[in-house]
């Protein structure tokens, strides 16, 4: 009833609906014409500026986007709203037409390589503190309107087409004795233009994020079957650099600030044609943009570090993606976790992103039906398969003619996945289907109940099958309206890196340290050495080096050494990679840096530390032990210290990055790390031959071979009866592990699988 009441109320307002529409149809293609004369224009008549020409663009853009949708609120006022959610069904083929021409208009802008200025919305200086911030308990009016804050306006980019057909994709689950293939998705159908927003609607499980990954190509391509295109054209690494994609979970440094988050993302993915302020005005430009300016300064935080708010957070990805202004936008539940206005408010940026003229496609849980009836395109997915694929506006229509609807006023978003997920409670199921039941019953003797999820499933799978899929493949046939040349500029295999290799080691360097800055002045780490370098000062207090026995104390406490340094590094340096692998797959899979970029400065950044730690430490422990005291054995025993450092971190980094799995790291390390220990030359010294190679590969060796030397190398016998020569073979031995660790680390990274079922 609902629905012929909707559809009533649309046909009475289709007079007014289509002299809207017939007008936009006027404007969009004076915008289209406008727009594409605009290069002869700009040589023949009047030089053009970059603002001038980012103005005629956003116009043409808001005209056309306001076409591609009707129901959208791209400005106006409130009485007007009422005549755009009116969304008949002439209404609709008026709009269809108009979108092509509004992307056709904007493909032309970009392909015409002119450079437009960011024009982002940035509030002055002085009136940051007066400016409104956006508050999840403080929402204008107007929202719904869509007229509380300036739009989101970027540069014109690439239009991307995304048309995706038969899509299906196949895992193998392992189990203890068998593997089994499982079917994830099968044979979905749907397109996507510029100016659109697409919702994959579906129950827990059903697929939905499993789909954005692969349309995002995140997705290994060969475990993936059907055809996806980007502008007809298929998958290459060109589209990383063009792609923003939101994560359902939010990957980022919880102890950098929203701002420094932005800055660091902006620096490091936009073009290398912007300055550096450019870059960090567009992430100013980002912040205001998302109602982040009074959580500017603040830490994002974690689980152990209490930081802005999750609905700030999620914006905070939100906007680490949309600061490279991409072409194709793809959202994993933006709005999950999210209250309902706040979740509007989101969904509303989204519609401001698409009208910029990019594709938007996004997963969405339980929306509201306001922000429902928002989204332009929806696909409802139920165990993997297609139920509905058209316009958001159309589900409730479709469903109602093929004999489901809802019995009792409802959200359109509840009644679909309440079907998608076979609960039929409140739902008129068509005949055929009851008849089912009762021939079930039948047998089973058991009467009045509902079909089962199983067959409401099928039905519905079989009716998109029959009734839509087909002319949804016939619509993908369709050319686009995009020169050639746009069409084959997606598919290259160049990267568009956003810096130099050089810089983005610098910012992947200041980043580290900004992250781990509360490490650097970690007191609690800083007494633990300090107290241990107090202890061992104390036990060996002024020990005596002269007589045999005395030196034989001192070589105790210089394997000490040996081994605790060797030690130390190791575990720390473990959790490097495995901690960072969320952030590192999400980050180059978005290709933000190279990958030795980011591996030299992470394995960089924490030297700093590392290296102080062990210059306290050694402070207190050689004079308070008294050994050798003159500038050379000092500074010597500090060298001999910080190569075996650097070396067993190069193993714990190696093993970290090979396992990517703390527990098997750990393991792995403290089997290894006691191997080394024992093997170091100082519990045991007639090794059997056959297991004496394992001594040359432990760093507690050569490094207590070094620290001997250094204290008495002109001492015989040789204490503790190791033979010292000239030292030289074993700092070629630990630097020889420094890189060769490091290499084995690098490599490991490199073979990393970056995603979820890949
Ligand atoms: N690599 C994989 N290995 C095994 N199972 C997988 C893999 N990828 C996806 N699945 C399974 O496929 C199904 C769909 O997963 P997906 O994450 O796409 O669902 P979803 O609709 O996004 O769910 P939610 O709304 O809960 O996030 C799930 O049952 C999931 O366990």
């Amino acid at each position: 009833e609902k629905v012929v009441f909707c559809m009533e109320k649309s046909m009475n307002s289709t007079t007014l609906a289509r002299t809207k529409s017939e007008q936009l149809v006027i404007e969009t293609q004076a915008a289209a014409t406008q727009t594409s004369k605009s290069p002869t224009m700009q040589n023949e008549d009047a030089p053009i500026t970059s603002e001038s020409m980012g103005t005629l663009s956003r116009k043409s853009s808001q005209r056309m986007v306001v076409g591609a949708s009707p129901g959208r609120s791209s400005g106006g006022n409130k009485n007007n709203t009422h005549i755009r959610k009116a969304r008949s069904a002439q209404v609709k083929m008026d709009v269809e037409e108009l979108s092509n021409g509004a992307a056709l208009s904007r493909a032309s802008s970009a392909s015409l390589g002119l450079s437009f200025s960011f024009t982002g919305f940035t509030v002055p200086p002085d009136e940051i503190t007066d400016s409104k911030p956006f508050s999840d308990d403080d929402i204008p009016e107007d929202i719904e309107a869509g007229t509380c804050k300036p739009k989101f306006q970027t540069e014109p980019t690439l239009p991307i087409y995304l048309k995706f057909s038969d899509v299906t994709y196949k895992v193998i689950t392992k189990g203890m004795t068998t593997s089994e293939e499982r079917d994830i998705l099968n044979g979905i159908t749907g397109a996507v233009s510029p100016g659109e927003v697409l919702a994959l609607m579906g129950p827990s499980g059903s697929g939905k994020t499993t789909l954005l990954n692969l349309l995002g190509g995140r997705l290994i391509q060969s475990t993936v079957g059907g055809s996806v295109t980007y502008n007809d054209q298929p998958y290459s690494k060109f589209l990383k650099s063009k792609i923003g994609f939101v994560t359902q979970d939010d990957v980022l440094f919880p102890h950098l600030t929203v701002k420094e988050t932005l800055t660091y993302t902006a620096r490091l993915r936009l073009s290398k044609a912007l300055s550096r302020q450019q870059k960090e005005k567009r992430a100013i430009d980002v912040i205001y943009e998302l109602g982040l300016e009074r959580c500017q300064d603040t830490m994002i935080g974690g689980s152990f570090v209490r930081g802005v708010s999750g609905g700030e957070r999620k914006r905070v990805c939100i906007g680490n993606e949309i600061i490279i202004n991409p072409s194709l936008l793809f959202l994993d539940e933006p709005t999950s976790g999210l209250d309902s206005t706040t979740a509007l408010r989101t969904v509303q940026t989204l519609q401001n992103i698409a009208e910029a003229g990019k594709t938007v496609i996004t997963t969405i849980h339980q929306p509201s039906s306001r922000l429902f009836h928002k989204f332009d395109k929806l696909i409802l997915l139920g165990k993997g398969s297609s139920l509905y694929f058209g316009r958001a506006s159309e589900a409730m229509a479709y469903f109602s003619s093929i004999g489901c609807s809802p019995l009792i006023a409802m959200n359109p978003a509840e009644f679909l996945l309440d079907l998608a997920n076979g609960n039929i409670n409140d739902i008129s199921v068509p005949s055929e289907l009851e008849d089912k039941v009762q021939v079930g019953n039948s047998e089973t003797e058991t009467r009045n109940e509902k079909p089962p999820p199983a067959v409401i499933h099928e039905y519905l799978v079989e009716a998109y099958e029959s009734r839509v899929a087909e002319n949804e493949k016939k619509k993908l046939m369709t050319p686009l309206p995009l020169d050639d040349e746009i069409k084959l500029k997606v598919f290259s295999s160049k990267r568009e890196w956003g810096a130099s290799w050089w810089q983005q080691y610098c910012i992947l360097f200041c980043r580290g340290i900004k992250e781990r800055r509360h490490d650097y002045f970690s007191w609690l780490r800083i007494t633990q050495v300090l107290s241990t370098a107090i202890i061992l000062g104390l036990l060996w207090w002024q020990s005596d080096s002269k007589s045999t026995r005395g030196r034989q104390d001192q070589a105790g406490l210089l394997f000490f050494i040996a081994v605790f340094w060797g030690f130390f590094p190791v575990f720390t340096a473990i959790f490097t990679f495995p901690q960072e692998r969320a952030m590192l797959s999400k980050e180059r899979a978005a290709d933000m840096y190279r990958l030795s970029a980011y591996f030299l400065a992470r394995t960089t950044s924490d030297l700093p530390l590392d290296l102080i730690l062990p210059v306290l430490f050694l402070l207190v422990v050689y004079f308070m032990a008294g050994l050798r005291l003159s500038a050379g054995p000092f500074f010597l025993s500090m060298l001999t210290v910080f190569l075996c450092i650097i070396a067993a971190q190069g193993l714990g980094l190696a093993i970290g990055a090979t396992l990517m799995d703390l527990k098997r790291a750990t393991t792995l390390a403290s089997v290894t790390v006691m191997t080394f220990m024992l093997a170091g030359g100082y519990f045991v010294k007639k090794v059997p031959v056959f297991i004496s190679w394992i001594r040359y590969m432990s760093f507690n060796y050569h490094t207590y071979k070094l620290l001997l030397k250094v204290q008495y190398q002109d001492i015989t016998p040789p204490v503790n009866g190791i033979k010292t020569d000239d030292g030289l073979w074993e700092v070629g031995a630990l630097v020889a592990m420094i890189f060769g660790y490091r290499v084995l680390a690098y490599l490991s990274l490199r073979g990393m699988q970056l995603h979820r079922g890949a």
